[in-house]
């Protein structure tokens, strides 16, 4: 693990710094005998103040362990293997916890799909937050409880004053995920990141949420990562679109130039997918196979509809296309083509 020194940033550089930045994240898993799985590979992202960035991927694709590593801590035995992360311009990884910029779970609030199982079953809603609120922020008693209710005021609990007193299995889902985000919230974390939060809620209650996040969001210093499968979620709620394809960073758009003119194949796989179109699905999914044992450098080649021999002998790169876009493809879909 190698990171800058930037003991010198000055606050004003702080101020103007991304919230998280994430500079070639590589994380690889041992395999006994073989070379080492390489699960990120990689990976830059960055996410400024009021800023929502949506992480897409298909399962596997790795946005978990994305997430994991950040949080520092990795599943199953893998490795940070090389890479810098910055939370307001200051290096966090390797850092003693008492020296590191980020306070977990203050800092970087993470928000996953279960509300249930991040709620303490014995304990009411109202002491949840007020457990929260107390050790992060140091408030007496009863400033905390005041701003436990206002939190809950403002994910829209009706009664929140009584709500305090409710037992978590007394919730719906929606209201469970509700109360997750609001101790999420409760602390102002810089960093808020929705791992696949609101997939297992109704539709309707989805979105609720979703729109809860994009205005507590657009009305404070909060970013948010919303990590999810579904690209039509990206579309509504978020400012910038970041693909990642088997640990890989394959494109990253602001969102308006990502829906209108997609440039790497699978980003068109996926809109494809959620498009419904047969004309689409025709035109991008049926692929020849590749010939048996062959292992492609581009990690996408196998199932690419604009495959050509280069992309089977070499790794196509990241490259910039300029206006905030990026795309790792020999062959990038582009107007006209
Ligand atoms: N214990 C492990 N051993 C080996 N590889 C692992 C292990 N845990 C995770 N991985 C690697 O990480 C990848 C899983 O990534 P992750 O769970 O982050 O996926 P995801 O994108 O969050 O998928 P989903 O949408 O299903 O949540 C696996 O494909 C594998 O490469
Ligand atoms: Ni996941």
């Amino acid at each position: 693990m190698t990171y800058q020194d930037k003991t010198d940033t000055t606050e004003a550089q702080a101020v103007a710094a991304p919230v998280l930045e994430l500079e070639g994240i590589t994380v690889a898993y041992p395999r006994y005998g073989e070379s080492d799985h390489v699960a990120l590979d990689a990976v830059d992202l960055k996410i400024r103040r009021g800023e929502i960035v949506g992480l897409v991927g298909e399962t596997g694709a790795g946005k978990t362990l994305l997430t994991r590593t950040v949080m520092g801590a990795i599943p199953g035995g893998g490795e940070h293997t090389s890479g810098a992360m910055r939370y307001n311009g200051t290096p966090f990884t390797d850092l003693p916890d008492d020296k590191s910029p980020v306070r977990p779970a203050k800092d970087i609030a993470l928000i996953v799909s279960n509300p249930r199982r991040e709620l303490n079953p014995v304990l009411t809603v109202g002491q949840q937050i007020v457990n929260v609120i107390r050790h992060h922020l140091g408030l007496s008693e009863k400033e905390a409880r005041a701003r436990a209710v206002d939190m809950l005021r403002a994910v829209a609990i009706p009664d929140p004053e009584s709500r305090m007193d409710a037992w978590p299995h007394e919730l719906s889902g929606g209201m469970a995920q509700r109360v997750v985000i609001a101790i999420a919230l409760s602390c102002d974390p810089g960093l808020v990141i929705s791992d696949d939060a609101t997939s297992a809620l109704d539709v309707t209650v989805q979105l609720q949420v979703l729109n809860l996040m994009k205005e507590m969001v657009a009305g404070s210093e909060t970013a948010a990562l919303i990590i999810t499968r579904d690209i039509a979620i990206t579309a509504h709620y978020c400012d910038r679109v970041v693909i990642l394809y088997k640990g890989e960073v394959v494109e990253e758009a602001p969102r308006d130039a990502f829906f209108d003119r997609p440039h790497h194949p699978y980003s068109i796989n996926l809109l494809a997918a959620f498009a419904h179109s047969p004309a689409l699905r025709e035109a991008w999914w049926d692929v020849p196979p590749l010939a048996d044992g062959t292992r492609p450098a581009c990690r996408f080649a196998d199932r690419c509809a604009r495959r050509q021999p280069r992309c089977v002998s070499e790794a196509p790169a990241l490259r910039d296309c300029g206006a905030g876009r990026r795309v790792r493809c020999h062959y990038p879909v582009e107007a006209g083509t």
